[in-house]
């Protein structure tokens, strides 16, 4: 039963129900809004749902913490697939509310970043309370909670709003990156376009101690595409590094860095292996000289044969 079933953050009407319904996939699960990120986790954690796309990284905010915390403790998950989605904001209101009306306007944290320099120019009045998701906001001026809430135009209908303004954001280009979570189980096999999710602690604090822990991806010519810190909540200036690299866990200089951090960290956590969204294959950049999967097999061989006296 759960097998059928996919959480995501709610309620319908979510930009994330929109990036969960691009996958192929998505037609034939049951979609189940919940209320928060860590409820949609949970339902994977206890087996209610078989996975749950959440929102992750924004282009003009970046990290979702949430969503990163939530991956960094408690039961191990495992991301398997990215959904990029292009995101522009609509000002929802209930039928016949003008501009001039609105003193509240709710919306995602997220969200707001992405809309601050509109609402000083146009709703210099408006008191800004955030909501759990932009559909959420949406169902809260359906609810007369709010005067008006940022959120996908799409979400005007399902909750008898109208868009009174639309395509609104700050920063051109705005995407948001959303992740598909499942139980830990093997990773898909390598598409050629992919990337690698890992969180890193860092061990004793001495100077040098992030350099090492890069080191051990830059001299294996292994790109990294982000570097988040978080506090690992025991104290003032501990921090853990979620890292998302290019190449595959099976990939021979990515499954090195790996083991490379593994020695000298007293933890890492394997979050993934997944192909890029939006990324073929020749699209990628080429491979540094040296650190192919080949190159690598060939210096290993080389070694066994000088260890065993067969140069
Ligand atoms: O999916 C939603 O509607 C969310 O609330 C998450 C979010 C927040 C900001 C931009 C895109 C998605």
């Amino acid at each position: 039963m759960s097998a059928t079933r996919y959480a995501y953050l709610g309620p319908e009407g979510t930009f994330t129900e929109v990036a969960l319904r691009t996958l192929p996939e998505a037609a034939t699960r049951e979609l189940v809004p919940m209320v928060s990120v860590p409820a949609a986790l949970d339902a994977v954690r206890n087996g209610t749902a078989a996975a749950a796309l959440v929102p992750i990284e924004n282009s003009v905010e970046g990290g979702i913490t949430t969503t990163l915390d939530q991956l960094t403790s408690g039961e191990p998950l495992m991301i398997y697939r990215e959904v990029l989605l292009s995101i522009t904001f609509a000002l929802l209101v209930r039928p016949g509310t003008e501009l001039s009306d609105i003193k509240t306007v709710t919306a995602h944290p997220a969200a707001q970043p992405q809309v601050r320099n509109w609402m000083a120019a146009h709703l210099p009045q408006a008191v800004w309370e955030s909501a759990a998701s932009n559909g959420d906001g949406a169902r809260l001026v359906q609810e007369g909670r709010y005067d008006a809430a940022f959120a996908g135009e799409f979400a005007a209908e399902r909750y008898g709003l109208e868009p009174l303004v639309t395509e609104i954001h700050d920063a051109e280009n705005a995407q948001t990156r959303f992740v598909l979570v499942g139980r830990p189980a093997r990773p898909s096999a390598p598409t050629g376009a992919d990337k690698t999710s890992v969180v890193i602690w860092l061990g004793d604090d001495h100077p040098g101690a992030l350099l090492e822990l890069l080191q051990e991806f830059a001299v294996r010519g292994v790109n990294l595409m982000l570097i988040q810190s978080r506090p690992t909540g025991a104290g003032i200036g501990n921090y853990c590094f979620a890292v998302d690299a290019e190449g595959h866990i099976s990939d021979r200089r990515v499954g090195e860095a790996l083991m490379g951090l593994k020695r000298i960290c007293p933890n890492v956590r394997f979050l993934g292996s997944y192909p890029r969204a939006g990324v073929a294959p020749e699209d990628v950049r080429p491979l540094r000289a040296g650190t192919s999967d080949a190159e690598f097999t060939e210096a290993s061989d080389w070694l066994a044969r000088n260890q065993d006296g067969r140069a």
